[in-house]
């Protein structure tokens, strides 16, 4: 399932236990009636264990939280791309803040998933990293600073230079590659900050997987678009 439309919205379920098994699946019903009710693109990145069950059960694209950069064979612990693949994934988060990998390896993992018509989306956390990530050719950089992860302080309202700045650096190298911007991101105002700056979605977790009710908080997040 390729991500064609934007603005988009991807949940990172990292490894929150209120975005695990069972709940996971209710957060991914969640994100798919949004997607729904409002029209806005809504993608889950669930655990590698929760993967397949999640892709069985949701219609919206769900995308693996990592993917290491090794062939089929003898790597135990790994996650291997064509399994990824098999358990419903449509791509996968590469060198999140808290994942985060060599160059090379960043560069072969997009490369498997090119080839696997899969969709990449890096992590970066500068202006630099982020020019660096867009000649590397992925389908979508998301620039989070990482010190703001978690906190509940929005990069789009703390932090808009970065924001800019990644954008305007990635569109100079590769203007096929969408941006995104993540941390700290939970409200309309958030997101609708984060558009303004020239980012074509958001790449969230706490605000939404820790709110007593996800699902309200989904729409609040899109309500401003
Ligand atoms: O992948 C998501 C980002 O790390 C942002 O996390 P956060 O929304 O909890 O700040």
């Amino acid at each position: 399932m390729k991500i064609t439309q934007t603005p988009l919205v991807i949940l990172n379920f990292k490894t929150y236990l209120e975005s695990t098994g069972e709940k996971a699946l209710q957060l991914a019903r969640a994100l798919e009636q949004v997607a729904e009710e409002t029209g806005v693109n809504m993608v889950a990145a669930p655990q590698g264990a929760d993967l397949w069950r999640l892709s069985q059960e949701v219609k919206i694209p769900v995308l693996a939280q990592h993917i290491d950069p090794v062939d089929a064979g003898g790597h135990t612990g790994s996650m291997l791309i064509e399994c990824a693949k098999e358990a419903g994934a449509s791509g996968t988060l590469i060198n999140h803040s808290e994942q985060r990998m060599q160059l090379a390896d960043i560069d072969t993992v997009i490369s498997k998933v090119t080839a696997a018509d899969m969709i990449s989306v890096v992590c970066t956390n500068n202006v630099e990293t982020s020019a660096a990530a867009a000649a590397l050719k992925p389908d979508f950089v998301a620039i989070e600073p990482p010190e703001l992860i978690g906190s509940g302080i929005p990069v789009s309202q703390a932090e808009p230079e970065i924001v800019e700045g990644s954008v305007a650096a990635i569109k100079d190298i590769n203007p096929n590659v969408r941006v995104l911007c993540g941390a700290g991101i939970s409200t309309g105002d958030d997101m609708k900050a984060a558009l303004e700056l020239g980012s074509e979605g958001v790449l969230l977790a706490s605000g939404i997987i820790l709110a007593s009710d996800p699902k309200q908080a989904l729409l609040d997040l899109v309500s401003k678009i």
